[in-house]
């Protein structure tokens, strides 16, 4: 497809979403009623359509956009291009641009790209200039990050070994086993070393996180999800891991992640979990806004509401008050967000201090987003003084 070609998909892909369809749909739909797109196709689409969700206000698109087209049009010039080159009415270009095409230059403000409420919430925690660095890094696209799995390999092993599929990556210095991905991120996943156990896709900061917490005894994974978590944990130490979530059909790809790894990880289905012994280790990756990740998936920039995150702050208390439960005596609690808002972080920690005396607060960390990683938020409790 042309540049051109790619944005009159993207228009269309726009209007897809703008009546309502999410963004992953949208581009799955657009897919399959256009099969002459090849992968590079559809992986560049669905950069130009990040792009336009990470950058809809600047791009004159929020609230509401006048047209799709609007949308693109001032997404390529929020990101300094000039429509003209795509816009050219040429094969399956979109018709070039006319006088009704104008879009407002966007304020000091819309080039946040963030909703008013989530500015003045930013603004009071972290002051302006650090609520201006956070927009600026979340209009970007995610750095894609590997972690290496040190049980099987080293970490300039398998930057040797990627580095022959033309894989560049560069060591990540929030992690001893990150390296984050410099050249074509795509075909990581599709080396046979990745099959061999060699590494996961991860963040970061997750793994920083997971680096944090000190292991002891039995440990429970408490929302274990994907098992993001618990794979780091296991590959860390060697520990076995018990990974558990409210959802069973979420933990399914557990197993075979462990397998890969070659970790000990015991998934309990959720209605088995109150007959276990108690645990000396208890991480909590608790369900949030996911703000300090928006750039992966921006339309929770637009989507979050006061309301919405007022109902993660008291869900995570259910989980938190719930997760306390199996906690022996002198073990851990880690409790973990992906939020850059304090009512999900430094709130949740006060709300343990002041609930739970026989609590005590050990550390914290905070990693706020940057070019090379997700915010994350990280607190640790002991049980017993
Ligand atoms: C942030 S995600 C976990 C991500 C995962 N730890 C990882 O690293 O890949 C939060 C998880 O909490 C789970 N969850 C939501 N409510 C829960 C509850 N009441 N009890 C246990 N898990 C819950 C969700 O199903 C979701 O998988």
């Amino acid at each position: 497809m042309t540049p051109g070609a790619r944005v009159a998909a993207q228009i269309d892909i726009l209007e897809a979403i703008l009546s309502g369809v999410p963004a992953e749909k949208a581009l799955t739909n657009w897919a399959r009623g256009n099969r002459f797109a090849g992968s590079k196709d559809r992986a560049a689409l669905r950069d130009l359509v990040f792009q336009a969700l990470r950058c809809r206000r600047s791009a004159g698109a929020w609230p509401a956009p006048q047209s799709a087209r609007a949308w693109a049009i001032g997404t390529l010039r929020a990101h300094g291009e000039d429509p003209n080159e795509f816009f050219t009415g040429i094969a399956h270009a979109p018709a070039a641009l006319c006088a009704d095409d104008v879009t407002p230059a966007p304020s000091d403000r819309d080039r946040l790209d963030l909703q008013d409420w989530v500015i003045d919430l930013l603004t009071q925690q972290y002051g302006a200039e650090q609520t201006a660095k956070i927009g600026a890094v979340l209009r970007h696209r995610a750095p894609i990050t590997l972690r290496v799995n040190l049980q099987k390999t080293t970490r300039a092993q398998l930057q040797a070994e990627l580095a022959k599929a033309e894989i560049e990556t560069t060591p990540n210095l929030a992690s001893d086993t990150a390296l984050t991905i410099v050249s074509n991120p795509r075909r990581a996943v599709l080396q046979p070393c990745f099959e061999q156990g060699w590494f996961e896709l991860q963040d970061a900061a997750s793994q920083a996180v997971a680096d944090a917490i000190a292991l002891n005894g039995r440990v429970l994974d408490y929302c274990a999800g994907g098992g993001g978590k618990s794979l780091a944990l296991a590959a860390r130490s060697g520990s076995k891991i018990f990974a558990h979530d409210i959802s069973t059909a979420r933990m399914a790809e557990i197993a075979p992640r462990a397998a890969r790894g070659g970790h000990d990880i015991e998934v309990i289905a959720p209605q088995d979990l109150a007959k276990s012994a108690k645990f000396e280790t208890v991480v909590c990756d608790l369900p949030c806004s996911g703000s300090g990740a928006w750039r992966r998936s921006p339309e929770g920039k637009w989507s979050l509401t006061p309301k919405d995150l007022e109902a993660f702050v008291r869900l995570q208390r259910d989980i938190i008050a719930k997760s306390i439960t199996y906690l022996a005596p002198n073990g851990c609690l880690a409790l973990i967000t992906c939020s850059i808002f304090e009512a999900e972080n430094q709130g949740q920690r006060q709300f343990v201090s002041e609930n739970f005396p026989d609590l005590t607060f050990c550390s914290t960390e905070q990693y706020l987003p940057s070019a090379t990683q997700d915010g994350l938020y990280l607190v640790i409790f002991k049980k017993g003084i």
